[in-house]
């Protein structure tokens, strides 16, 4: 689908090296959320997710992290509300995590650390055609942070656990289908932070209206270990590198208020 996102490669090394900074980066993600520092505004509304798991369509690892990419040429599975003028429809979603459970999240909550983080990725279908297009726009794209923490088996993941070992390696695909995103999500959808950030991994653009669930979902130790068990590296590569620690370095704040749905 149009959103599998090509990275620039000179811009990554293998190893997840900070990539290059991006010119001018006054509104750069991840971020600390600071609770002192965010403000409750009393307008932002509760999101309005609508998924079509007719949409899903495959599994991809990009050599950064697997990608479940979604039939975005229609409006069948959309995000609406919350800080959002528009009407945004889902791409893709994926995850950052760590080698161990104590890290891996790419924002922090007052300095606290997750060891998964997800990202659900939407651009802007009222304003651009292409997510290509949206994903050089100043607030083209919206991406819900949902972090998970260690705990009971999340049954709803396991399906898309089940499907990792037939993308262990760099560039392998698989089909994947009747995946319903909406079961990753925690209950409350009405407690979020927002703020204007960009992407964190290349092409690192500052179009992303950030939406960080305050709730987290519960996996088990198990599952966060199957992610771990993919690999940075291509069938071909003679060294193998477990994909692990793919998340960016935090960013500073440059001023930016970061807004809270809930006081
Ligand atoms: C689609 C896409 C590309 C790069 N980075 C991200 S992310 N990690 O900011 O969600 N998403
Ligand atoms: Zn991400």
């Amino acid at each position: 689908s149009a959103c599998s996102s090509r990275f620039v490669r000179s811009q990554l090394h293998p190893m997840w090296q900070e990539p290059l900074e991006m010119p001018g980066g006054e509104r750069q993600s991840p971020i600390d959320i600071s609770l002192q520092k965010s403000v409750f505004d009393p307008n932002l509304k509760p999101l309005v997710t609508q998924y079509d798991p007719r949409t899903c369509q495959q599994v991809w690892n990009n050599g950064y992290s697997f990608l479940v990419e979604y039939d975005d040429t229609t409006d069948k599975s959309t995000l609406r509300g919350g800080p959002l003028e528009d009407q945004f429809r889902l791409c893709q979603f994926h995850f950052h995590w760590g080698e161990n459970n104590t890290w891996g999240s790419e924002h922090t909550v007052d300095r606290h650390l997750y060891p998964a983080e997800l990202h659900l990725v939407h651009w802007n279908a009222d304003k651009y055609a292409l997510f290509e297009e949206a994903i050089m726009e100043e607030n083209g794209l919206a991406v819900i942070g949902v972090f998970l923490k260690v705990g009971k088996r999340h049954e709803g993941l396991q399906k898309l656990v089940d499907a990792l070992p037939a993308v262990r390696h760099k560039d392998s695909v698989v089909e994947f289908t009747k995946f319903d995103p909406s079961c990753l999500l925690p209950e409350s959808m009405n407690e979020y932070w927002t703020y204007a950030g960009s992407l964190t991994t290349p092409p690192l653009t500052e179009a992303v209206t950030w939406i960080i669930l305050k709730q987290a979902i519960e996996v088990s130790h198990e599952q966060l270990a199957v992610f771990r068990s993919l690999l940075f590296t291509s069938a071909e590569e003679e060294v193998q590198k477990s994909m692990v620690n793919n998340f960016r370095v935090q960013q500073p704040l440059k001023g930016r208020t970061i807004r809270s749905s809930f006081s």
